[in-house]
């Protein structure tokens, strides 16, 4: 097996508290902090301290392992009721990614299948750390899925941050860049700083250029004239939410770079685990959009930018149609289209 550089964590369980590395404060700032309590595990995820779809559901089922260790009645169905409670409060912290339903619903599933509070602790811990060893060799396939898709020398696009510190390690859009930079395969990458919390210019520039892969960022608007002039191969994106159908929700400005690709017929790749497929769902119409607080809009790092009390619009995602994906890279493989027809067998 092929061990890639190391990489910064983003959330470590510490038994008695969860360590997190702090996304916000990034790259000026590398800060880890702890978590001691269900209510910091909401809030950090609500802020973006820890963000990313895979990392959001890693880091509540940590959250609800923390709270049932925290429980002290000694009662098992007072005990149920309350460590539900916990997974009710973190299931409403962020509407979209998928995969911090996913998450919860497995802690949940082992919360009611213990007959005693003391098997319950043990098992809830034991499968927040199944869920986590479980996305990290899910990324680490992704990444050797999506680099058998670029050539030597390849210029490929990618936006928001679906990197390491987004899941519980090597990343999903990005796997493939840090397993290249492992195996001294030429790659270059042209990050979009992705607006408004720029998680392309905090985040992923500040982790390529940790792990010495060759990344050049540019604003968002430079995105078309980027791959004209640059010659971009390709263009691979993580995921938030996928449906049945294949429609990706992702990082706004995702679907803007879809159409680019189609229009200058280049490849748009999702890269995504299992845990981010939505079967219940038939296609992205039925994927909830996160709008978020005017602030990101109207303040960069608590600097205004904006008239005070102008409307303001702040969707956190958009979808991406089936028809405008090349494919979609999970750790059981490459998934072409016929997306509905393909998905379940890839998708476990
Ligand atoms: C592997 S991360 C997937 C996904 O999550 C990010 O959203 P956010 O930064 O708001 O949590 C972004 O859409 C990434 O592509």
């Amino acid at each position: 097996m092929t061990t890639l550089a190391p990489l910064p964590y983003s959330v470590h369980w510490d038994d008695t508290h969860i360590t997190l590395l702090n996304q916000q404060a990034l790259p000026s700032i590398t800060e880890f902090i702890e978590l001691h309590s269900v209510d910091d595990v909401y809030d950090s995820i609500l802020s973006l301290k820890v963000r990313g779809a895979p990392a959001i559901g890693l880091t509540a089922a940590f959250g609800v392992a923390l709270g049932a260790k925290q429980e002290t009645t000694a009662e098992l169905g007072e005990f149920k009721k309350n460590v539900t409670r916990h997974i009710e409060k973190l299931a409403s912290s962020r509407p979209t990614a998928v995969n911090l339903f996913w998450a919860l619903r497995r802690m949940e599933n082992t919360l009611q299948a213990a007959q005693s509070i003391s098997t319950a602790k043990e098992a809830l811990v034991s499968e927040a750390k199944a869920i986590f060893a479980e996305d990290e060799e899910m990324c680490r396939k992704i990444g050797e899925h999506g680099l058998s898709l670029f050539k030597r020398g390849d210029s490929i696009l990618t936006h928001c941050n679906a990197g390491g510190i987004a899941t519980a390690r090597y990343g999903t859009a990005l796997a493939p860049f840090h397993l290249a930079k492992e195996r001294d395969i030429p790659l270059k990458v042209y990050a979009c700083e992705t607006r408004p919390v720029l998680q392309g210019a905090r985040l992923t520039a500040w982790e390529l250029m940790q792990a010495g892969v060759d990344v050049t960022l540019i604003s968002d608007n430079m995105a078309a004239h980027t791959i004209h002039q640059k010659r971009i191969n390709g263009i691979i994106v993580g995921a938030d939410r996928i449906a049945a159908n294949g429609d990706t929700a992702n990082k706004i400005g995702t679907l803007g770079l879809a159409i680019l690709a189609k229009h200058f017929g280049i490849p748009f790749y999702v890269a995504a685990p299992s845990s981010t497929f939505d079967l219940s769902i038939e296609s992205g119409t039925s994927i909830p959009i996160e709008e978020r607080n005017e602030a990101e809009i109207t303040f960069i790092q608590g600097v205004r930018i904006a008239p005070e009390n102008v409307k303001t619009f702040n969707p956190a995602f958009d979808v991406t149609p089936n028809h405008l994906i090349t494919s979609i890279i999970t750790e059981n493989g490459i998934i072409t289209p016929d997306f509905f027809k393909n998905i379940p067998h890839f998708v476990n």
